[in-house]
């Protein structure tokens, strides 16, 4: 290393070190009272201060890695069980926070790493629905959308986002979505069509499931949201485009940088987008090249579809009138309509289409797998949902999807659980299925103002006294802990941890005593207020229709 780089190494560390000693004397906050697993890192404040712990600098973060750790089961299940309904998390590189290269809110009441992880009914109750205005879509994120996809519902907040929702919430009303129907019966017959014909074809073999429903989900997409096949799904054949190629290859390609994410939200005020650009190329990572690469195409791709679609209107071929039409063509004649200030422009539409695409593809296909995992491993279930399926007509309509009592308890029971745990279940003994919900066990926000998060459930602060509400620095970043929520044994009785459709009939689970804010059977799998899922209809019939198709023509099981 040459001196001067290794000189302004030493000093950057000497500088971290000095900052977090005094950070750790001076720096009291009032969320020091809220309990939280313990820390041992030195960049996440909670680590003693040896001289051998100093040197123990890696991993950066103590309680981050294992609670995002897909396998991080007993750091989740420890926390829903040893800590209050509200937990104290320690969070990312707080020496750095310090000097506020990483922070996206300078605070002095509270210390910047400290996070709160919330699953108490009444303070989701409080933070999601009544004083959601505090509590805004974390920087981090809204900056990473906006670099993927540019401007659009999720990487907007404030009136911004209620001007998107407003445009976009008629696309997804019942009566448009019943309309799509039959065209995921289309899809999903394809699908099933692919899956049968190499057995036909070559005699049995293994076929990759997972690959198909996640063409699938793509498939559905692309024809609803703007009426654009990216994929024939000829059977036998993997005819996927170069934009699905690279929405697969996305978000692993992007996690690699997950190191740097907290950086995001100063960095992109670093300059012009020229420059930033600039910086970006110049940057020797293969893997940075390709993530720009792949966001270039991306937009390349959404921009010639909103263009066709434009010209196919403005030349008569489209009938905007039609009301049968994809998503797309439905948010243009809401910007015809639109008041002054509340239409979409040219580039909020391509942004729009690429977080549509990319927020119904890969959530609805984990689901699947997911869904298709569980039947594998519990043929009980599998079997009895087979039997209300082949009695009800091949081709349902909106309403008989509705009323298929255990479909739509097994649907719901997934959501709630979803992936079952390794090593947990086997087809023997199926008593006990966790999981994780299809998009993520968390939802990251931050509190954009000093708050008060009320509590359902009071419990016992790190001085002894009892706490019924919390004071929320501005600044803070809040976990809803989605998973921890929807399996909450205090809500979901003893047996939540279990996986039991029948919980769901006859409306018992749902409608418990103690709610849940989330839009969908009381849990918060598509979240709830104003920032809740606008496709979890869409998702919920698609699922249905691939379920039943598939599941009358295939018997699933465990791969062996
Ligand atoms: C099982 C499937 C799905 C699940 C579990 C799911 C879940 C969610 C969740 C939790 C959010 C909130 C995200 C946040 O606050 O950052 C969300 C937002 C959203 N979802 Fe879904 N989703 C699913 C499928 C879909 C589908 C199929 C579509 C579209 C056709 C869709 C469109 C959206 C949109 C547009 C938003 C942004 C809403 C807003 O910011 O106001 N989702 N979804």
């Amino acid at each position: 290393m040459a001196p001067t780089l290794t000189l302004c190494v030493l000093v950057a560390v000497g500088v971290c070190i000095v900052s977090l000693i005094l950070h750790r004397i001076f720096g009291r906050s009032i969320l020091d009272n809220i309990d939280g697993p313990p820390s041992n890192s030195i960049l996440t404040g909670g680590f003693p201060l040896t001289p051998t712990s100093i040197l123990c600098i890696w991993p950066p973060q103590e309680n981050l890695p294992a609670f995002f750790d897909p396998d991080g089961w007993d750091f989740q299940q420890d926390l829903e069980e040893n800590y209050g309904e509200v937990v104290k998390i320690r969070g990312l590189l707080s020496v750095c926070r310090q000097f506020s290269l990483l922070s996206t809110q300078r605070n002095s009441k509270k210390k910047p790493e400290q996070q709160l992880y919330v699953f108490d009914p009444v303070a989701l109750q409080s933070m999601i629905v009544q004083q959601s205005d505090a509590y805004e879509e974390h920087p981090i994120y809204m900056k990473a959308y906006g670099l993927l996809w540019g401007p659009g519902i999720q990487s907007s907040i404030g009136a911004d986002h209620h001007r998107y929702r407003k445009i976009i919430t008629p696309a997804f009303a019942t009566g448009k979505i019943r309309e799509m129907i039959p065209l995921f019966y289309e899809v999903a017959e394809k699908a099933r069509d692919g899956l049968i014909s190499p057995f036909v074809s070559h005699g049995p073999r293994k076929l990759d499931l997972n690959n198909i429903l996640g063409r699938t989900s793509l498939e559905v997409i692309g024809r609803t949201s703007i009426g654009y096949s990216f994929d024939s799904m000829i059977p036998g054949q993997d005819t996927r485009n170069e934009y699905a190629e690279t929405l697969k290859e996305l978000f692993p390609t992007v996690f690699k940088f997950k190191l740097f994410f907290p950086f995001l939200p100063r960095a992109c005020e670093i300059g012009s987008a020229a420059f930033r650009r600039f910086v970006v190329d110049m940057i020797p990572s293969k893997t940075l090249h390709r993530a720009r690469d792949m966001v270039d195409l991306m937009e390349r791709k959404a921009t010639q579809l909103v263009m066709e679609k434009k010209e196919a209107v403005a030349c008569g071929q489209l009938d905007i009138e039609d009301d049968s039409k994809d998503i797309m063509t439905l948010l243009l004649k809401a910007n015809l309509t639109a008041e002054e200030g509340m239409f979409l422009t040219e580039e909020e539409l391509v942004g729009q289409t690429g977080i549509m695409i990319s927020a119904a593809t890969d959530t609805t296909s984990s689901a699947l797998d997911r869904i298709f995992h569980s039947l594998s491993l519990r043929r009980d279930v599998q079997d009895k949902l087979r039997v209300e399926i082949v009695e009800a007509p091949e081709h349902m309509d909106y309403e008989q999807l509705g009323s298929l009592p255990y479909l739509d308890g097994f649907i719901h029971e997934v959501l709630r659980l979803c992936v079952i745990r390794r090593n947990t279940v086997t087809e023997d003994n199926h008593s006990f299925v966790l999981g994780y919900p299809p998009v993520t066990p968390v939802m990251n926000r931050e509190t954009v103002e000093d708050t008060i998060l009320p509590l359902g459930t009071p419990f016992i602060g790190v001085d002894g006294q009892q706490i019924t509400s919390i004071p929320v620095p501005k600044g803070t970043t809040i976990y809803i802990a989605i998973q921890t929520a929807n399996r909450n044994r205090r809500i979901w009785g003893d047996d939540a941890l279990e996986f039991k459709p029948e919980r769901w009939q006859n409306g018992k689970a749902g409608a418990q005593t103690e709610r849940l804010c989330g839009i969908y059977g009381n849990m918060m799998t598509f979240l709830g207020g104003g920032r809740s899922c606008l496709g979890f209809q869409f998702a919920l019939l698609e699922i249905k229709v691939i379920v039943s198709v598939l599941l009358r023509s295939f018997i699933f099981s465990p791969r062996r």
